[in-house]
């Protein structure tokens, strides 16, 4: 019998991680994998809370860089993640996961909104809580959210799903040469401003002692090994 390192966690899952490697919007093979990697941890008895981002569809920064009221520009961005919230809980609907939305903004006749105790009640139950609309505010991240809904949900760790396979050196997209870290304090990583994670979100994090694993969505079996403590991505602590 395998088992868990963590009890529960909270996986944060960029917008981006969606779109596979399309230039836009949700790509329905990648949703299936990935659904389909949450479901075997979930039947690890892993209890999963999901923060899903929005970056496919829309990007605050980006409009307000082109002149948009940055507000403005991040309410969209928030909104755009309702609809990933959607998507993904089809998805898992169709993979045979039972699942909730909540979402930080009421839009009532779609989600539920964020409360607090109730999603904790889903967890113990089993079923995967999916956070939407990030923090409700503008001028934060949906990875701001993940360590504040991690907090709130008290989950062991945080997992965030990314692109890259963990915290390098320098960016690696850019850097081929760029090393590994296969542990990091909270400290370094913000002193070195590794732009893995915003800096908020870090300080979050190291603030409330809240473990952290960076690690990439798109090797397969990679959320297993990270919950079942392997060596996998980058593990972030105080
Ligand atoms: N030191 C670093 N280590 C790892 N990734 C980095 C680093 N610096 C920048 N990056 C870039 O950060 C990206 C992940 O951050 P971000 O774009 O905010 O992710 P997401 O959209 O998954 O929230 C990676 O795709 C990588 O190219
Ligand atoms: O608490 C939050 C979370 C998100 N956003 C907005 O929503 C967009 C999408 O979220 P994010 O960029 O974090 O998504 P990801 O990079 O994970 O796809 C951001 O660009 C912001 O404009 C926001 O204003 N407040």
């Amino acid at each position: 019998m395998t088992t868990a390192a963590y009890k529960r966690i909270l996986l944060k899952l960029s917008g981006e991680a969606l779109m596979g490697d399309d230039s836009y919007g949700i790509n329905r093979v990648v949703m299936e994998r990935i659904v389909a990697e949450i479901a075997e941890v979930s039947r690890l008895g892993v209890q999963v809370a999901v923060v899903i981002g929005g970056g496919n569809i829309f990007r605050g920064m980006t409009s307000a860089e082109d002149g948009m009221d940055r507000a403005t520009a991040d309410y969209m961005g928030m909104l755009a993640t309702v609809m990933n919230a959607l998507a993904l809980q089809d998805a898992m609907r169709r993979g045979g996961l039972v699942s909730r939305v909540q979402s930080a903004l009421r839009v009532d006749q779609v989600v539920e909104p964020y409360i607090r105790g109730k999603a904790i009640r889903y967890l113990e139950e089993g079923k995967v809580v999916i956070f939407a609309a990030g923090t409700g505010n503008p001028f934060f991240t949906t990875d701001t959210a993940a360590a504040l809904r991690g907090r709130e949900m008290n989950v062991d760790i945080v997992l965030k799903a990314t692109k890259v396979d963990g915290v390098y050196s320098t960016d690696p997209k850019k850097n081929p040469g760029a090393i590994r870290y296969e542990k990091l304090s909270f400290d370094a990583a913000i002193a070195q401003n590794l732009k893995v994670m915003d800096a908020t979100a870090l300080t979050l994090c190291r603030d409330h002692k809240l473990l952290l694993n960076v690690f990439s969505i798109f090797k397969p079996g990679a959320l297993r090994r990270v919950v079942l403590g392997e060596n996998e991505g980058t593990l972030v602590q105080v």
